[in-house]
């Protein structure tokens, strides 16, 4: 696993110019700080010796505000420059996870939960752009600050002092060390319940009518208490492990006062130490607690930053589900043709197609039946490659499937799932999803073709009318034609419809299915497979196949398949009677 200081390392060398500027700024700071002690210590020794002019006085205590406010400016302008350039750690890491989710297929989604993605995108990444900004910088200017005061302790005020007040830093070294491996096992804890929570939030609102309607609202309110206090329990196990810095700190700079005090007492009471040099070595001392607290901090930064890399990391390098290394950028028109396919899901041992050959040629329609979990949903992912067969080989236009880029095979393919997606747009955006460049008048054909062009205009915005999570919810039936609109509009050689049409009463279905023909009269070549349960939806395909278990049990046409008195025969006359009954 690659380490967060190598990431950090990299980023820090992209932006090196942003890192040098803050870095002479601070380093000025550093030095602005360090000589105030001794100018003060100067000014008591003056003060007391009565060498120190009224004049000289006024002098100095200028030289020092101006000390102050060089200091104060100093640090806001490397505090800018810094943290502009650690957001872009922020905003190139989020891009990378987000550029990655989008091309991970469903695979990868089975495993991962969604709040827990979502927390890695905000949480766990301003962890890591912290690590990458304040803890570098705080880093940077406590070790400046820390040399530079020991460096004037030991060499320009009084070596025997520094020696004698180092003694108890050792023991803090000691302690922080010990604190900072407990903030990483209380961090890393921290961002796993925050995960965990947000998925729970994530959850809730998706499934939210789910449990309205099963009055399950306290449970999950419960449910979202016990995980919003453990979360909050882990935060703050990781703040009192970093508030046991502070005492480290104070107790340790307490002995060193008080051993510095104590010696330095005793030169004085002998002559060979002045009250000034005391006075600014006691000053230099104060200075020694911004380090310390600096130290402290940066290694709880560095520790969260560590343990959210951890986590995002192997997000980031995850292999792909489905690789994408084809090089054919386009697909021509030609056969698809499946043989001897078999697919088994990840970690289930009994395959959801088996040996399924069979081929469809330019222009034709292939029905695709069967009894649920039969493999028709399955079948669909393989030829667009969502999921890759273990066995056998799939072609389309005389390659293999993956010998097409991704990108080029899903261009030439409409997909209608079963559950069709809506985002927050409007309608007419909804439908022009795959072609933006659309006028309103191809919409509005495709809409008439999918049957939902009447329901769009009882709307009061008609075609722009807002749908998805800020809008109007529309029926399942009149979401499932919105996507075939949508898929009609892309106008791709190949239709999928997998039961796209469930939602839809018989009568719309059947005039669907009219002007899906009549499209494919039309433009010769386009092809089409409809999996369905509804054996209404395949009656006029060129090819019906039955899939039962994952393998054909029957292919044939509507009649050849009637005459054959299998299953599709038999569950045509149930389907004909429960249609007549629905009638009467
Ligand atoms: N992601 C998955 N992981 C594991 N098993 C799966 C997964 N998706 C589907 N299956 C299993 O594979 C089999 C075939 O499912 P598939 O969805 O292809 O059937 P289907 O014919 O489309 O069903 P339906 O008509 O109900 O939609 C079923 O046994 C199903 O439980």
């Amino acid at each position: 696993m690659s380490k967060l200081s190598r990431l950090i390392g990299g980023f820090v060398r992209q932006h090196s110019r942003a890192y040098i500027v803050s870095g002479i700024m601070l380093a000025g700071v550093a030095t602005l700080s360090v000589w105030v002690p001794r100018k003060v210590g100067a000014m008591i020794d003056g003060l007391a010796n009565h060498t120190l002019s009224g004049n000289a006085l006024l002098m100095e205590i200028g030289s020092l505000l101006l000390i102050g406010l060089s200091i104060y400016f100093l640090r806001v302008a490397w505090r800018q420059i810094l943290y502009g350039a650690a957001y872009q750690l922020g905003v190139s890491l989020r891009t990378r996870l987000y550029t990655r989710m989008t091309l991970q297929g469903p695979a990868f989604y089975q495993r991962q939960r969604t709040g827990d993605l979502m927390a890695l995108a905000t949480n766990d990444i301003d962890a890591i752009e912290m690590a990458a900004g304040e803890a570098m910088l705080a880093g940077f200017d406590g070790a400046l600050t820390l040399v530079m005061v020991l460096g004037v302790m030991l060499l320009g005020v009084d070596w025997r002092l520094a020696c004698i007040a180092l003694l108890p830093f050792p023991l803090m070294g000691w302690a922080f060390w010990y604190i900072s491996g407990h903030i990483h096992t209380a961090s890393t804890d921290s961002l796993k319940r925050f995960s965990a929570l947000n998925d729970h939030v994530q959850e809730t609102l998706s499934g939210v009518r789910t449990l309205r309607a099963l009055g399950l609202e306290q449970r999950s309110a419960d449910q979202f208490s016990e995980l919003a206090s453990k979360a909050s329990d882990a935060s703050l196990r990781a703040q009192v492990w970093e508030a046991a810095y502070e005492p480290a700190v104070g107790l340790t700079l307490t002995a060193a006062t008080g051993l510095t005090l104590g010696l330095g007492g005793y030169l004085i009471w002998h002559n060979q130490l002045t009250i000034g040099a005391l006075t600014s070595f006691t000053m230099y001392l104060g200075q020694l607690i911004w380090p310390m607290f600096a130290a402290g901090w940066v290694l709880s930064l560095i520790e969260r930053g560590r343990a959210a890399w951890q986590r995002l990391q192997p997000m980031l390098d995850a292999p792909l589900a489905i690789d994408d290394h084809g090089t054919l950028a386009a697909v021509p028109a030609g056969p698809l043709s499946l043989r001897g396919i078999s697919y088994a899901y990840t970690g289930q041992t009994v395959q959801a197609i088996s040996d399924i050959t069979l081929e469809l040629k330019p222009g034709q329609t292939l029905g695709l039946v069967g009894p649920t979990g039969s493999g028709k949903s399955t079948l669909l992912r393989v030829l667009l490659r969502q999921v890759t067969p273990q066995h056998g080989s799939a072609q389309w236009s005389g390659h293999a499937l993956d010998a097409y880029t991704l990108q080029a095979l899903r261009a030439a393919i409409s997909w209608v799932p079963q559950e069709s997606f809506l985002f927050s747009a409007s309608i007419a955006d909804n439908i022009a999803l795959a072609r933006p460049d659309a006028t309103r008048a191809q919409i509005e054909h495709a809409a008439d073709l999918a049957a939902i062009h009447d329901d769009i205009l009882l709307f009061a915005d008609g075609y722009d009318t807002q749908v998805g999570e800020k809008g109007i919810t529309l029926s399942g039936g009149q979401r499932q034609r919105v996507a075939i609109a949508r898929a009609l509009l892309a106008d791709n050689d190949l239709l999928l419809l997998d039961d796209a049409l469930s939602a839809v009463d018989t009568g719309t279905e059947t005039r669907i299915l009219q002007h899906l023909e009549e499209l494919r009269e039309a433009r010769k070549g386009r092809s089409a497979i409809i999996a369905s349960h509804r054996l209404s939806s395949v009656v006029s395909a060129d090819l019906i196949v039955v899939l039962r278990d994952g393998r054909i049990s029957e292919t044939g046409s509507h009649e050849q398949l009637l005459a054959l008195d299998g299953w599709y025969a038999s569950q045509w006359r149930y389907q004909q009677l429960e249609a007549s009954l629905d009638e009467a």
